[in-house]
């Protein structure tokens, strides 16, 4: 079981906000920010939600970069952003810009952040945080090199019901931690040319669903000892289904199952010798759990008040890292999202799926 040692003190005065009162008061207000001001790169859709999600907790959002200035026009008319930028270069070269959100396909994260970096901004990395490990690598190193802050958003691992999940797991209330499930399953499209299948732009469960169930299971048991992977792959050489078994070091095993064409339950389970946890739908985003012992009395029932999609945490996270002078989060630090690539890296080449894009780096 991941013990209370570990750093843990990102956005430290965030996390004893939500202990105190086991969620984010409705304001959301960090207790310390450092008032950046963000640029968003690329105006697809989830940057859309995470502009919202920005607003929603009041941060600054000053700039957009779309490859296309149109795009970049629209977008910043929608959100009432001052700054259109008509090229990632032009958004790069912003000195009124402090941190740049990524959130094009991700096979372009690595050159997106690195071009940010070099710029000397601070980047949150849209998940998977890039392609592959040794891409990874370069942004931790480039970010190290500047002195910046990079973060992946594995936005879930913000949200108040991990926050408080983290907690119940280090307080021992489950007992021995022996086994945890999660699924990340959803009908998506099965249009070819969708990023989620095209190879070209990092198509696969994997990668865009199934980082989710196995990010949680790092997070609540570490790293896994053993690894088996199994998928489907479809039409276009991407995994539309995949299944993952992991043994970690404490003995507890976990599995995950992700699809990109069929919706199952999304939920996650952690199960100890004492108590488990159930997290209802949809758990990787705000939701409500509860915490049952062995004999099935309930010992907790959690349920979620953040407003919008809850996007906005992690940004939260990123300003109150800045404001104490860190460049690494706890919640999920470079290293960790350097090994999950890793994994990744070596899950992919069990199901035989592999980028276009790596031919020269992979
Ligand atoms: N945290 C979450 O819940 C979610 C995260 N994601 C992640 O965000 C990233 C983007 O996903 P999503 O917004 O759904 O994708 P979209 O296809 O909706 O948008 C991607 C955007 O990236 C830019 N882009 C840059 N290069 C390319 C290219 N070669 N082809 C197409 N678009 C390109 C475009 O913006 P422009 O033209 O303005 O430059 C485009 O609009 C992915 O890495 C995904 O994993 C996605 C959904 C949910
Ligand atoms: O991160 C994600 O979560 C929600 C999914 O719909 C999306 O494809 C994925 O990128």
């Amino acid at each position: 079981m991941r013990n209370s040692s570990r750093n843990r003190s990102i956005g430290d005065a965030t996390a004893r906000a939500y202990r105190r009162t086991g969620r984010y008061a409705s304001g959301m207000t960090p207790s310390s920010s450092a008032g950046l001001r963000w640029g968003i790169l690329a105006t697809g859709g989830i940057a859309h939600a995470f502009a919202a999600d920005l607003r929603t907790a009041g941060l600054d959002l000053v700039a957009v970069g779309s490859r296309r200035a149109a795009s970049a026009r629209s977008f910043a008319d929608e959100f009432g952003v001052s700054r259109a930028h008509g090229s990632y270069e032009e958004l790069a070269a912003d000195p009124d810009v402090d941190i740049v959100y990524i959130s094009s396909p991700h096979p372009a994260h690595a050159e997106n952040a690195l071009l940010m970096i070099a710029h000397g901004k601070h980047v949150l990395v849209e998940k998977p945080f890039t392609l592959n490990a040794a891409e990874a690598a370069a942004v931790r190193d480039a970010a190290a090199d500047k002195g910046v802050l990079a973060m992946e958003a594995m936005w879930t691992r913000y949200l108040p019901h991990m926050v408080r999940i983290r907690e119940i797991v280090a307080a021992g209330t489950l007992g021995e931690i022996r086994a945890l499930t999660a699924d990340h399953t959803q009908h998506l499209s099965d249009d070819p040319t969708h990023r989620l299948n095209d190879l070209a732009l990092g198509g696969g469960a994997l990668l865009d669903l199934g980082i989710y169930p196995v990010s949680f299971a790092w997070d609540i048991l570490g790293a896994p000892v053993t690894v088996s992977v199994s998928a489907r792959i479809g039409e276009t050489g991407a995994d539309t289904e995949v299944a993952t078994v992991f043994a970690h070091a404490s003995g507890a095993v976990s599995t995950s199952l992700s699809s990109s064409r069929a919706a199952g339950p999304n939920t996650a389970h952690i199960i100890g010798t004492d108590a488990r946890i159930d997290i209802d739908r949809v758990w990787y985003s705000p939701t409500s759990f509860r915490v049952t012992a062995t004999d099935g009395t309930v010992l907790e029932e959690y349920t979620s008040e953040v407003q919008g999609r809850g996007m906005q945490y992690q940004a939260l996270a990123a300003e109150e890292l800045v404001a104490a002078g860190r460049t690494d989060s706890g919640i999920l630090p470079l290293e960790e999202s350097v090994a999950i690539m890793a994994s990744l890296d070596e899950m992919r080449r069990t199901i035989g799926v592999h980028y276009p894009s790596e031919d020269s780096n992979g």
